[in-house]
């Protein structure tokens, strides 16, 4: 399986170090949102992992605090040390559902600090910077440091246009600034830029940025006007009634951004101690994103809800995922129904896009193509009437252009077509999707068997899980309580996974054993078979137990057999006892065996073909053709008697033992197959004759 993702980076003490950064936070917290959670015990939800398959950009490795300010420029780090520190979930959500994002200038330049490179522009570079390093490590007054400054740069109007044109903002951003602003603006946040320098500066960058000039907080400088000419000619000092201008002003400047707005949740994105103020004060920001893709501060670090070095991670976990269903029949519609529901609705945290696209094998709806039909009234009445799919599910009769944007594909067709659709999707999805297969079946090679999670793998070479449990398609369209078991490789994928299946009425566990969940799913209908022959030969539930609790004997071998790996507890879980259980009672593969039995028994005697067409109106029965898929092999194997429940199962279904033989089971070993002569019958007609198959003595 080459695209299986590695599995998540475990990050222990991510709960730890937030419970006491919120200790060290000197201010009361905003009441207008909770902050950092309590300190967490080791058994506490865990740190929440980089969204599945998109690993976050890769991150420098941590720095190690240096002395005097405790800054050191990117690119200086400790190889040795851990990685950065990640969001929790509840960080994650509110960083998604923000309102407004405030930046730090300085943040979006390569360059620490504009008024800085103004200072090397004007030949003064060295004096400003010591100035400026006492500023940030607080030994000298925010306001104070800034006149300072000026005092030394004593630019004028025309330095600084000669400054913006030596030095374009597109020259000194910092690389997916650009990309992150325009995403989160088209998500309809807004996006500010705060500076603890100057608005004549910051401007020409809030421009090259697409953020407003009303968007910018920064200082202003105050001129000396010519008279004459009514042009600024000399700078004399700066406003300081701006925020930005105090110590604590960043805070100021959000209070100021917060006054008369509806925003529920402002995030704060920085690099230095005045900007993690930003959250240490009420009314301030909701949440403190540390960047150190400039220059990394480790007390700032430390501070953090969440420390980046790249903005592409923090523009990956802000993408919805895009859903696609392949199939849509039955069950294909059942689990629609629940998953168009959790994409749908205006949670901003809700991690799936809202239109779920589903591929439907198109077919006449009473003289009308099914898909317009589906488009329509919102739900397939062929497959599974009366069962909302709701109006952000958009059938597709084309398959590539139902999968080609899918960031995650769940398959749900016949197993029997299931190669056909994997062959087409061919190179024609998104190498870095995710799968998970609702499929109950297996393909048998001449090199052995392939299920379909490991069909769809080696295919389309991305990781596929498997969806299993007592899941009976009408039930759970009714919402009638259910449990699955998701089986899973990547556990991160399986967690986002989850979320899209979960509801009130349909539990969803996790489950490290994916061959173990799909082989019960797809054995578990030739057992139905067998209890279908029960009902139809009319024997009662202590015949159907005994077959039942044998059926899971030969699941369990056979599954392990094939599958060394495969674990004892699975056949307890969901997709073991518990759908044996309702497929046994209410399937569809029991229902075709129970009239196939009585068929035979009444002398009326009826293929299972006809009997799928007459009594499934284009529902398809998995469990004939897997019993002889299994069948196969245990011939190939020789493991025909060690298997005679399904033995006995595939008799009856082919023909060659009458269904009354299911209960004989335990005498496969001694059963002689029905044997079948061709004879010419009176008028010279060629006839079939079989002999019954007679249970040997020795
Ligand atoms: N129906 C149920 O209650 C459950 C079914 N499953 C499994 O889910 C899988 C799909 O079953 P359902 O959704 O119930 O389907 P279904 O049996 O209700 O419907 C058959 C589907 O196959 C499609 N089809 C027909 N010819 C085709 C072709 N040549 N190529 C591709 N598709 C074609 C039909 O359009 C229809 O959508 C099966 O493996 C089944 O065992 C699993 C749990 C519950
Ligand atoms: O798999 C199923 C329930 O979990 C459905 O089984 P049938 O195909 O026999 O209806």
């Amino acid at each position: 399986m080459a695209a299986l993702r590695a599995p998540s980076r475990t990050i222990p003490a991510a709960a730890a170090p937030f419970a006491a950064r919120a200790a060290r936070r000197p201010i009361a917290p905003s009441p207008r949102l909770p902050r950092a959670p309590a300190a967490a015990s080791p058994s506490a939800a865990p740190a929440r992992p980089a969204p599945p398959w998109r690993r976050p950009a890769p991150q420098p490795p941590r720095a190690a605090p240096t002395a005097g300010g405790g800054a050191s420029v990117t690119g200086a780090r400790d190889e040795s040390a851990g990685p950065a520190l990640e969001p929790t979930e509840r960080v994650l959500k509110l960083w998604r559902s923000a309102n407004a994002v405030c930046f730090d200038v300085d943040c979006t330049l390569t360059v620490n600090d504009s008024l800085d490179l103004l200072a090397e522009f004007m030949g003064v570079g060295g004096e400003v910077a010591a100035v400026t390093s006492r500023a940030m490590d607080g030994s000298m007054n925010l306001e104070a440091a800034l006149e300072e400054r000026l005092r030394i740069i004593d630019c004028t109007p025309k330095d600084i246009k000669a400054f913006i044109k030596a030095h374009p903002p597109e020259s000194r951003l910092v690389p997916g600034a650009k990309a992150l602003i325009a995403a989160l603006q088209a998500r309809g946040v807004a996006v500010y830029l705060v500076s603890g320098g100057f608005r004549e500066m910051t401007l020409p960058i809030a421009r090259y940025l697409g953020v407003p000039p009303d968007n910018v907080y920064a200082n202003r400088m105050n001129w000396q006007w010519d008279d004459d000419t009514g042009e600024p000619t000399r700078l004399v000092g700066f406003d300081n009634s701006e925020p930005t201008a105090h110590n604590q002003g960043k805070p100021q400047a959000i209070a100021r951004i917060r006054r008369g707005r509806p925003y529920n949740t402002i995030v704060m994105i920085g690099d230095g101690i005045t900007d993690l103020e930003a959250v240490q004060v009420s009314g301030g920001a909701d949440l403190f994103v540390g960047f150190g893709g400039v220059v990394r501060r480790p007390a700032v670090e430390a501070g953090a809800d969440w420390y980046v070095f790249d903005y592409k991670v923090l523009l990956d976990s802000l993408k919805r995922y895009k859903v696609a269903m392949v199939g849509s029949g039955a069950w294909a519609c059942a689990a629609a129904h629940m998953v168009a529901q959790n994409c749908a609705g205006d949670d901003p945290a809700d991690e799936f896009a809202d239109e779920v696209r589903m591929w439907v094998y198109e077919e006449d709806c009473e003289g009308r193509k099914l898909t317009d039909v589906i488009n329509e009234a919102h739900e397939n009445p062929k497959y599974l009437p009366g069962v909302s799919l709701g109006p952000n599910l958009v059938a597709d009769p084309e398959l590539l252009s139902t999968v080609a944007d899918a960031d995650v594909i769940i398959f749900c067709a016949p197993h029997q077509f299931m190669r056909g659709i994997c062959k087409q999707l061919i190179g024609k999805i998104k190498p870095d999707a995710v799968a998970v297969s609702l499929t109950k079946g297996m393909r048998v090679r001449r090199e052995g068997p392939q299920l379909i999670s490991e069909m769809v793998s080696k295919y389309l070479g991305i990781d596929c899980s498997v969806l299993m449990g007592a899941n009976i398609a009408t039930a759970i369209g009714r919402e009638e309580l259910s449990e699955a078991v998701i089986g899973y490789s990547v556990r991160d994928n399986a967690l986002l996974l989850r979320k899209l299946f979960q509801t009130r009425y349909f539990r969803v566990s996790l489950l490290a054993d994916v061959a173990g969940a799909e082989m019960c799913g797809t054995l578990k209908n030739i057992v139905a078979l067998a209890a279908g022959f029960i009902d139809g030969v009319g024997l009662g539930p202590n015949s159907k137990a005994t077959v039942m609790r044998q059926g899971l004997m030969e699941m369990r071998a056979f599954a392990k057999a094939l599958y060394p790996n495969v674990r004892d507890e699975t056949f307890f879980e969901p997709c073991g006892v518990a759908d044996l259980i309702a497929t046994c009672y209410g399937g569809r593969n029991r229902l075709v065996a129970e009239e196939f039995a009585r068929g035979m028994l009444d002398g009326r005697p009826r293929s299972f073909e006809a009997l799928e067409a007459d009594l499934l109106k284009g529902q398809k029965l998995q469990g004939v053709l897997t019993s002889n898929e299994v069948q196969e092999i245990l011939v190939a194997r020789g493991w025909e008697t060690d298997y005679p429940l399904f033995t006995t199962v595939n008799r009856i279904v082919t023909g060659r033992n009458p269904p009354t033989d299911i209960t004989n089971f335990m005498e496969v070993g001694k059963i002689a197959e029905a044997t079948e002569t061709v004879e010419v019958d009176e008028n010279g007609v060629p006839v079939r004759r079989r002999s019954p198959p007679v249970l040997l003595t020795t």
